[in-house]
Protein backbone atom coordinates (compact mmCIF):
# COMPACT_ATOMS: atom_id res chain seq x y z
CA UNK A 1 0.00 0.00 0.00
CA UNK A 2 1.17 3.80 -0.55
CA UNK A 3 -0.16 6.67 1.14
CA UNK A 4 0.02 10.03 -0.84
CA UNK A 5 -0.26 13.54 -0.02
CA UNK A 6 -2.52 15.30 -1.53
CA UNK A 7 -1.86 18.71 -3.58
CA UNK A 8 -3.34 21.61 -2.19
CA UNK A 9 -3.32 24.99 -3.43
CA UNK A 10 -2.28 27.83 -0.46
CA UNK A 11 -2.19 25.05 2.50
CA UNK A 12 0.55 21.97 1.25
CA UNK A 13 3.22 24.54 -0.09
CA UNK A 14 6.67 23.48 0.55
CA UNK A 15 7.28 23.89 3.99
CA UNK A 16 4.33 22.18 5.13
CA UNK A 17 5.11 19.16 2.80
CA UNK A 18 8.68 19.02 4.51
CA UNK A 19 7.02 19.19 7.78
CA UNK A 20 4.50 16.38 7.11
CA UNK A 21 7.00 14.30 5.17
CA UNK A 22 8.75 14.85 8.23
CA UNK A 23 7.07 12.67 10.27
CA UNK A 24 6.74 10.42 8.12
CA UNK A 25 4.92 7.32 6.40
CA UNK A 26 4.73 8.86 3.16
CA UNK A 27 5.21 7.80 -0.20
CA UNK A 28 4.89 10.42 -2.67
CA UNK A 29 4.10 13.92 -2.40
CA UNK A 30 1.86 15.86 -5.35
CA UNK A 31 3.23 19.85 -5.51
CA UNK A 32 0.34 22.12 -5.72
CA UNK A 33 -0.82 22.74 -9.92
CA UNK A 34 0.93 25.00 -11.57
CA UNK A 35 -1.84 27.07 -13.87
CA UNK A 36 -0.49 26.26 -17.70
CA UNK A 37 -2.59 28.73 -20.40
CA UNK A 38 -1.04 29.08 -23.74
CA UNK A 39 2.75 29.65 -23.25
CA UNK A 40 5.87 27.91 -21.42
CA UNK A 41 6.13 28.84 -18.31
CA UNK A 42 9.42 30.85 -16.64
CA UNK A 43 11.81 28.04 -14.51
CA UNK A 44 11.03 30.67 -11.71
CA UNK A 45 7.63 29.41 -11.42
CA UNK A 46 8.14 26.59 -11.21
CA UNK A 47 10.43 26.56 -8.37
CA UNK A 48 8.24 28.81 -6.33
CA UNK A 49 5.33 26.30 -6.91
CA UNK A 50 7.64 23.13 -6.38
CA UNK A 51 10.80 24.62 -3.78
CA UNK A 52 11.98 20.58 -3.99
CA UNK A 53 13.08 20.75 -7.26
CA UNK A 54 16.31 22.24 -5.84
CA UNK A 55 16.84 18.87 -3.75
CA UNK A 56 16.19 16.29 -6.48
CA UNK A 57 12.49 16.83 -6.64
CA UNK A 58 12.70 15.38 -2.67
CA UNK A 59 11.29 17.06 0.32
CA UNK A 60 14.08 17.45 3.30
CA UNK A 61 13.02 13.85 4.58
CA UNK A 62 13.47 12.44 1.34
CA UNK A 63 10.52 11.80 0.06
CA UNK A 64 9.75 11.82 -3.95
CA UNK A 65 7.62 14.91 -5.22
CA UNK A 66 6.01 14.74 -8.37
CA UNK A 67 4.74 18.23 -10.04
CA UNK A 68 1.42 18.92 -10.93
CA UNK A 69 0.58 20.73 -14.25
CA UNK A 70 -3.70 22.18 -14.96
CA UNK A 71 -4.38 23.18 -18.59
CA UNK A 72 -6.60 22.08 -21.50
CA UNK A 73 -4.02 23.22 -23.91
CA UNK A 74 -2.37 19.34 -25.15
CA UNK A 75 0.54 21.59 -26.83
CA UNK A 76 1.53 23.86 -24.19
CA UNK A 77 0.88 20.98 -21.14
CA UNK A 78 3.23 18.86 -23.24
CA UNK A 79 6.49 21.90 -23.55
CA UNK A 80 5.45 22.47 -19.61
CA UNK A 81 5.38 18.76 -18.32
CA UNK A 82 9.25 18.70 -20.63
CA UNK A 83 10.74 21.88 -18.51
CA UNK A 84 9.36 20.07 -15.66
CA UNK A 85 11.28 17.04 -16.05
CA UNK A 86 14.26 18.86 -17.28
CA UNK A 87 13.66 20.72 -13.83
CA UNK A 88 14.10 17.43 -12.05
CA UNK A 89 10.35 16.60 -11.69
CA UNK A 90 10.34 13.13 -10.60
CA UNK A 91 6.95 12.13 -13.24
CA UNK A 92 4.35 15.11 -13.85
CA UNK A 93 0.67 14.36 -12.76
CA UNK A 94 -2.06 16.23 -14.48
CA UNK A 95 -5.07 18.12 -12.63
CA UNK A 96 -8.73 17.30 -13.97
CA UNK A 97 -10.30 18.30 -11.10
CA UNK A 98 -9.88 21.73 -9.50
CA UNK A 99 -13.16 23.23 -8.88
CA UNK A 100 -12.27 27.34 -8.74
CA UNK A 101 -14.54 29.14 -11.37
CA UNK A 102 -11.34 30.71 -12.71
CA UNK A 103 -10.31 27.98 -14.04
CA UNK A 104 -13.38 26.34 -14.96
CA UNK A 105 -14.52 29.70 -16.41
CA UNK A 106 -11.44 28.97 -19.03
CA UNK A 107 -12.03 25.57 -19.38
CA UNK A 108 -9.67 23.85 -17.28
CA UNK A 109 -9.55 21.57 -14.53
CA UNK A 110 -12.51 20.21 -13.68
CA UNK A 111 -14.44 21.48 -16.52
CA UNK A 112 -12.44 19.09 -18.43
CA UNK A 113 -14.62 16.50 -16.94
CA UNK A 114 -17.50 17.10 -19.35
CA UNK A 115 -15.12 16.80 -22.58
CA UNK A 116 -13.46 13.21 -21.96
CA UNK A 117 -11.37 14.17 -25.45
CA UNK A 118 -9.70 16.79 -24.41
CA UNK A 119 -8.49 14.94 -21.38
CA UNK A 120 -7.46 11.93 -23.58
CA UNK A 121 -5.64 14.64 -25.74
CA UNK A 122 -4.06 16.18 -22.78
CA UNK A 123 -2.53 13.34 -21.40
CA UNK A 124 -1.44 11.63 -24.86
CA UNK A 125 0.55 14.93 -25.87
CA UNK A 126 2.08 14.86 -22.32
CA UNK A 127 2.48 11.33 -21.90
CA UNK A 128 4.19 11.64 -25.14
CA UNK A 129 5.96 14.25 -24.46
CA UNK A 130 7.82 12.87 -20.72
CA UNK A 131 10.55 10.16 -21.60
CA UNK A 132 8.58 6.36 -20.46
CA UNK A 133 10.93 6.34 -17.45
CA UNK A 134 8.81 9.20 -15.77
CA UNK A 135 5.35 8.77 -14.69
CA UNK A 136 2.76 10.49 -16.25
CA UNK A 137 -0.14 10.17 -13.81
CA UNK A 138 -4.12 12.04 -13.61
CA UNK A 139 -6.00 13.61 -11.05
CA UNK A 140 -9.68 13.47 -11.38
CA UNK A 141 -13.08 14.08 -9.75
CA UNK A 142 -16.21 11.57 -10.88
CA UNK A 143 -17.64 14.38 -13.03
CA UNK A 144 -19.03 17.75 -13.17
CA UNK A 145 -22.40 17.58 -11.85
CA UNK A 146 -23.26 13.66 -12.47
CA UNK A 147 -21.12 10.71 -11.81
CA UNK A 148 -22.59 9.19 -15.30
CA UNK A 149 -19.14 9.51 -17.48
CA UNK A 150 -16.65 8.57 -14.43
CA UNK A 151 -15.56 5.13 -16.66
CA UNK A 152 -15.72 6.76 -19.86
CA UNK A 153 -13.23 9.56 -18.64
CA UNK A 154 -11.38 6.75 -16.54
CA UNK A 155 -10.67 4.88 -19.81
CA UNK A 156 -9.89 7.60 -22.09
CA UNK A 157 -6.97 8.34 -19.48
CA UNK A 158 -5.48 4.78 -19.91
CA UNK A 159 -5.78 4.93 -23.44
CA UNK A 160 -4.23 7.88 -23.55
CA UNK A 161 -1.07 6.10 -21.80
CA UNK A 162 -1.11 7.25 -18.56
CA UNK A 163 0.74 5.73 -15.85
CA UNK A 164 -1.90 5.62 -12.80
CA UNK A 165 -5.09 7.43 -11.74
CA UNK A 166 -6.35 9.18 -8.67
CA UNK A 167 -9.69 9.54 -8.14
CA UNK A 168 -10.92 12.18 -5.98
CA UNK A 169 -14.84 10.23 -5.29
CA UNK A 170 -17.20 13.39 -5.44
CA UNK A 171 -18.33 14.94 -8.62
CA UNK A 172 -17.64 18.64 -8.66
CA UNK A 173 -21.08 19.96 -7.94
CA UNK A 174 -20.44 17.52 -5.01
CA UNK A 175 -17.78 19.82 -3.62
CA UNK A 176 -16.28 19.01 -0.55
CA UNK A 177 -19.87 17.53 0.83
CA UNK A 178 -19.31 14.21 2.65
CA UNK A 179 -19.61 11.40 1.66
CA UNK A 180 -17.38 10.69 -0.68
CA UNK A 181 -18.47 8.11 -2.96
CA UNK A 182 -15.88 5.18 -3.00
CA UNK A 183 -17.70 2.76 -4.66
CA UNK A 184 -17.72 4.45 -7.44
CA UNK A 185 -13.49 4.42 -7.33
CA UNK A 186 -14.02 0.23 -7.69
CA UNK A 187 -16.55 0.87 -10.64
CA UNK A 188 -13.21 2.63 -12.22
CA UNK A 189 -10.79 0.75 -10.57
CA UNK A 190 -12.65 -2.55 -12.55
CA UNK A 191 -12.88 -0.97 -15.55
CA UNK A 192 -8.85 -0.04 -16.39
CA UNK A 193 -5.59 -1.95 -15.76
CA UNK A 194 -3.37 0.79 -14.71
CA UNK A 195 -3.16 1.32 -10.58
CA UNK A 196 -6.17 3.47 -9.18
CA UNK A 197 -5.46 5.77 -5.75
CA UNK A 198 -8.77 5.98 -3.71
CA UNK A 199 -8.98 9.89 -2.35
CA UNK A 200 -12.15 11.44 -0.07
CA UNK A 201 -12.91 11.56 3.46
CA UNK A 202 -10.12 9.58 5.01
CA UNK A 203 -9.42 11.16 8.24
CA UNK A 204 -8.70 7.64 10.13
CA UNK A 205 -7.26 4.12 10.21
CA UNK A 206 -10.78 3.20 10.39
CA UNK A 207 -11.87 5.37 7.08
CA UNK A 208 -9.04 3.73 5.35
CA UNK A 209 -10.12 0.38 5.90
CA UNK A 210 -13.49 1.16 5.28
CA UNK A 211 -12.42 3.14 1.88
CA UNK A 212 -10.27 0.29 0.77
CA UNK A 213 -12.88 -1.94 1.55
CA UNK A 214 -15.34 -0.34 -0.65
CA UNK A 215 -12.98 1.01 -3.41
CA UNK A 216 -11.07 -2.22 -3.57
CA UNK A 217 -7.98 0.03 -3.60
CA UNK A 218 -4.98 -0.54 -1.61
CA UNK A 219 -3.42 2.87 -2.18
CA UNK A 220 -4.72 5.75 -0.78
CA UNK A 221 -4.24 9.78 -1.09
CA UNK A 222 -5.19 11.88 1.69
CA UNK A 223 -5.75 16.13 1.83
CA UNK A 224 -7.20 17.69 4.51
CA UNK A 225 -7.11 14.70 6.92
CA UNK A 226 -3.06 14.88 6.64
CA UNK A 227 -3.68 18.22 7.57
CA UNK A 228 -6.12 17.80 10.82
CA UNK A 229 -3.74 15.16 11.80
CA UNK A 230 -0.04 15.37 11.26
CA UNK A 231 0.87 11.83 11.48
CA UNK A 232 -2.01 10.14 9.35
CA UNK A 233 -0.26 8.48 7.35
CA UNK A 234 1.86 6.24 10.30
CA UNK A 235 -1.99 6.31 11.35
CA UNK A 236 -3.61 4.81 8.16
CA UNK A 237 -0.14 1.96 7.97
CA UNK A 238 -1.06 0.93 11.70
CA UNK A 239 2.02 1.77 13.17
CA UNK A 240 1.73 4.48 15.27
CA UNK A 241 -1.36 6.08 17.17
CA UNK A 242 -2.87 9.54 16.44
CA UNK A 243 -0.55 12.13 17.54
CA UNK A 244 -0.48 13.56 20.97
CA UNK A 245 -1.73 17.48 20.69
CA UNK A 246 1.95 18.58 22.42
CA UNK A 247 3.52 17.01 19.15
CA UNK A 248 0.80 18.69 17.16
CA UNK A 249 2.15 22.20 18.89
CA UNK A 250 5.46 21.85 18.44
CA UNK A 251 4.69 21.16 14.60
CA UNK A 252 2.59 23.84 14.72
CA UNK A 253 5.91 26.47 15.98
CA UNK A 254 7.97 24.75 13.73
CA UNK A 255 5.93 26.09 10.96
CA UNK A 256 5.76 29.16 12.31
CA UNK A 257 9.00 29.61 12.80
CA UNK A 258 9.98 28.87 8.97
CA UNK A 259 7.83 32.29 8.59
CA UNK A 260 10.33 34.32 10.65
CA UNK A 261 13.04 32.61 8.92
CA UNK A 262 11.61 33.04 5.33
CA UNK A 263 10.86 36.73 6.20
CA UNK A 264 7.20 36.36 4.20
CA UNK A 265 5.48 37.76 7.60
CA UNK A 266 2.51 39.52 5.74
CA UNK A 267 1.75 36.04 4.10
CA UNK A 268 2.08 33.20 6.76
CA UNK A 269 0.16 33.86 9.09
CA UNK A 270 -3.15 33.50 7.55
CA UNK A 271 -1.66 30.07 6.52
CA UNK A 272 -1.12 29.11 10.13
CA UNK A 273 -4.84 30.31 11.48
CA UNK A 274 -5.47 27.85 8.36
CA UNK A 275 -3.94 25.23 9.77
CA UNK A 276 -5.06 25.47 12.69
CA UNK A 277 -8.30 25.21 11.88
CA UNK A 278 -8.01 21.65 9.77
CA UNK A 279 -6.30 20.78 13.17
CA UNK A 280 -9.32 21.98 14.89
CA UNK A 281 -11.25 19.18 13.39
CA UNK A 282 -9.58 16.29 15.02
CA UNK A 283 -8.04 18.07 18.67
CA UNK A 284 -10.37 19.80 20.48
CA UNK A 285 -7.66 22.02 22.08
CA UNK A 286 -7.14 23.68 18.81
CA UNK A 287 -10.82 25.11 18.77
CA UNK A 288 -9.48 26.85 21.80
CA UNK A 289 -6.47 28.48 20.57
CA UNK A 290 -7.60 29.41 17.27
CA UNK A 291 -9.98 32.25 19.08
CA UNK A 292 -6.95 33.65 20.22
CA UNK A 293 -4.87 33.81 16.92
CA UNK A 294 -7.10 34.28 14.17
CA UNK A 295 -7.09 38.11 16.03
CA UNK A 296 -3.57 38.15 15.75
CA UNK A 297 -2.15 40.23 12.54
CA UNK A 298 1.83 39.10 12.91
CA UNK A 299 3.75 35.58 13.59
CA UNK A 300 5.96 36.84 16.24
CA UNK A 301 2.54 37.36 18.01
CA UNK A 302 1.43 34.26 17.21
CA UNK A 303 4.80 32.84 17.85
CA UNK A 304 4.77 34.11 21.66
CA UNK A 305 1.17 32.44 22.05
CA UNK A 306 1.87 29.05 21.00
CA UNK A 307 5.33 28.98 23.02
CA UNK A 308 2.76 29.47 26.02
CA UNK A 309 1.08 26.60 25.34
CA UNK A 310 4.14 24.48 25.51
C1 LIG B 1 -7.29 23.86 0.11
C2 LIG B 1 -7.28 22.77 -0.94
C3 LIG B 1 -6.50 22.92 -2.07
C4 LIG B 1 -6.48 21.92 -3.06
N1 LIG B 1 -5.65 22.05 -4.15
C5 LIG B 1 -5.55 21.03 -5.05
C6 LIG B 1 -4.60 21.08 -6.12
O1 LIG B 1 -3.78 22.01 -6.23
N2 LIG B 1 -4.60 20.05 -7.00
C7 LIG B 1 -5.45 18.98 -6.88
O2 LIG B 1 -5.41 18.07 -7.72
N3 LIG B 1 -6.33 18.90 -5.87
C8 LIG B 1 -6.38 19.88 -4.95
N4 LIG B 1 -7.24 19.77 -3.89
C9 LIG B 1 -8.03 18.53 -3.71
C10 LIG B 1 -7.28 17.53 -2.82
O3 LIG B 1 -6.08 17.11 -3.43
C11 LIG B 1 -8.15 16.29 -2.52
O4 LIG B 1 -8.51 15.71 -3.74
C12 LIG B 1 -9.41 16.66 -1.73
O5 LIG B 1 -9.11 17.52 -0.66
C13 LIG B 1 -10.12 15.39 -1.20
O6 LIG B 1 -9.26 14.68 -0.34
P1 LIG B 1 -9.40 14.77 1.27
O7 LIG B 1 -10.82 14.42 1.60
O8 LIG B 1 -8.40 13.77 1.76
O9 LIG B 1 -9.09 16.18 1.66
C14 LIG B 1 -7.28 20.76 -2.90
C15 LIG B 1 -8.07 20.63 -1.75
C16 LIG B 1 -8.07 21.60 -0.77
C17 LIG B 1 -8.92 21.40 0.47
Amino acid sequence: MRVILAPMEGVADAPMRALLTGVGGYDLVISEFIRVVDQLLPEKVFYRLCAELANESKTLSGTPVRLQLLGQHPQWMAENAIRAIELGSLGVDLNFGCPAPMVNRSNGGAAMLKQPETIYKVVKAVREAVDEKFPVSAKIRLGWDDKSRCVEIAQAIEAAGATELTVHARTKEEGYKPPAHWLYIQKIKSSVAMPVIANGEVWSREDYLKCQQVSQCDDVMIGRGALAVPNLAHVIKGDQAKMPWAKVLQLLLQYSEYEIVSEKEKYYPARIKQWLKFIAKQYSQADELFVQVRVLKKTPDILTLLKAQV
